[in-house]
């Protein structure tokens, strides 16, 4: 197991009556362990394909040939979709540096980008920037219909049609939807399968923010060279205690499920994940994500806030040590202690640091997530502290099962149903409404 998780700077018994009651969190862990059970059913009944995931591999070889058929002589790679069928690719991608600031800019190719937000300006610049004849198009959809992923299919189907591309455009796309239903639409199929792009099958019982193990997020990941069986075998580590039939309290994903819902008894309706690492920050967008959809619902649900460090230490620590105490912090650290570039010693002298002579700038980050957590809980502010020594592909597995478990936990012991969002649907009717009525 990577991910080490402590609570301890959340109770009022070791940082006083903000932090949570001994019996909330008992009464929480008794609501988890029930919850638990369920999912025990799920496992066994073969209800919630998620959980079967970590320990498949019979689609690990077609996710890796597709991957490398569009890494082929390509320049560029880009995915097309929003929300669940782009965060959690994102999210795995960070580990080879796409989104880090600086960094990003200097990967290995191919390039990959993920457009998951609709924004005319960008995708107009971003057509006109791309060498569309060495650049490789992914369309990812579980129901095919979301407007703003069949937009961008058309403007880049009409895009390579100007190029004079528009005979290959099965050279050049993979789609990746459900299967059409009997009698059923699916707008991306009926778009680019006349086109004869071939499609990979979206998984018709795992959801768009739960997808991140199955080919929606390892189709990008493997394209990128990482090894899409370790991030698998993470997945397993933070399943294995449900496997074995441990205890709420010891299981790390089910004591974090308490903890949301002690805090939601206690009244506490924000929680913020503040991880102290640039390749994480996707990570906690992808979370974002798959809390407000997942335990939003009936009333319910706690705000989810992505914060990474040290950078937001210094926009909104304030908030968190000195506002409303209504918030579950979670400080995420890896282990930069000792990486980084040297500080040289007359240098730090010079600036009027002596104490950061001789350290590497991974010690300070470090110290600073420390300091933060500790910082948290001497004003009073439940505070969950995890931390990865290394970040690879198995931690990360880890950490995102971690989260998912988290969260179906938390919504079947809030009562809420962790897998639909019925209220995002109304919006969406009504844009394509006012979309039909504009001029
Ligand atoms: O993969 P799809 O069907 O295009 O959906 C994209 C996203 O849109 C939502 O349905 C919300 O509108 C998310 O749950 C989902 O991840």
């Amino acid at each position: 197991m990577a991910l080490q998780q402590s609570i301890d700077l959340a109770l009022a018994s070791n940082i006083g009556g903000g932090g949570l009651p001994q019996t909330a969190l008992d009464a929480a862990l008794s609501a988890v362990g029930h919850a638990m059970k369920r999912l025990a059913e799920d496992d066994a009944t073969g209800r919630l394909p998620l959980l079967h995931m970590p320990h498949t591999s019979d689609d690990l070889a077609s996710i890796r040939e597709a991957a490398a058929w569009l890494r082929r002589d390509a320049t560029d790679v880009v995915f097309l979709g929003t929300g669940g069928s782009s965060l959690g690719g994102q999210a795995l991608a960070q580990l080879k540096d796409y989104a880090v600031p600086g960094a990003g800019r200097f990967a290995d190719g191919p390039r990959v980008h993920f457009l998951d937000n609709l924004d005319p300006v960008t995708f107009d610049h971003i057509l006109h920037k791309l060498p569309l004849s060495s650049t490789r198009f992914v369309a990812i959809s579980k129901s095919g219909g979301t407007g703003e992923t069949l937009m961008q299919t058309i403007a880049v189907l009409s895009a390579l049609d100007r190029a004079g591309l528009r005979a290959h455009p099965n050279d050049m796309f993979l789609g990746l939807s459900e299967p059409r239903k009997p009698g059923g639409r699916n707008a991306l199929r009926d778009l680019l399968e006349p086109e004869g792009v071939r499609f990979l099958e979206h998984h018709t019982g795992i959801g768009g923010r739960y997808s991140v193990l199955t080919n929606v997020g390892l189709l990008p990941a493997a394209v990128l060279g990482l090894d899409i069986s370790a991030i698998r075998n993470g997945a397993a580590d933070a399943y294995a205690p449900f496997r074995d039939g441990r205890a709420a309290k010891d299981a790390p994903a089910a004591l974090g499920a308490a903890l949301n819902v002690a805090m939601a008894m206690e009244g506490k309706n924000i929680a913020v994940t503040m991880a102290y690492a640039d390749r994480l920050e996707r990570f906690t967008r992808w979370w974002v994500q798959l809390w407000a959809e997942s335990v939003g619902k009936n009333g319910k649900g706690s705000q989810p806030v992505a914060a990474i460090g040290p950078v937001d230490q210094h926009s909104q620590l304030q908030l968190y040590l000195a506002g409303p105490n209504d918030k579950l912090v979670t400080i995420l650290t890896t282990g930069v202690a000792g990486q980084g570039p040297l500080i040289d010693e007359k240098l730090a002298q010079r600036a009027g640091e002596p104490g950061f002579a001789g350290k590497r700038i991974g010690d300070l980050v470090a110290a600073q997530g420390r300091a933060t957590a500790d910082t948290l809980a001497k004003n009073g502010r439940p505070t969950r502290r995890l931390h990865i020594e290394k970040l690879d592909e198995r931690a990360l597995g880890e950490l995102l099962m971690h989260f998912m478990l988290e969260t179906i936990l938390t919504g079947y012991a809030l009562g809420v149903d962790p897998f639909d969002q019925p209220a995002v649907e109304e919006g969406k009717i009504l844009a394509k409404q006012y979309l039909a009525q504009a001029k």
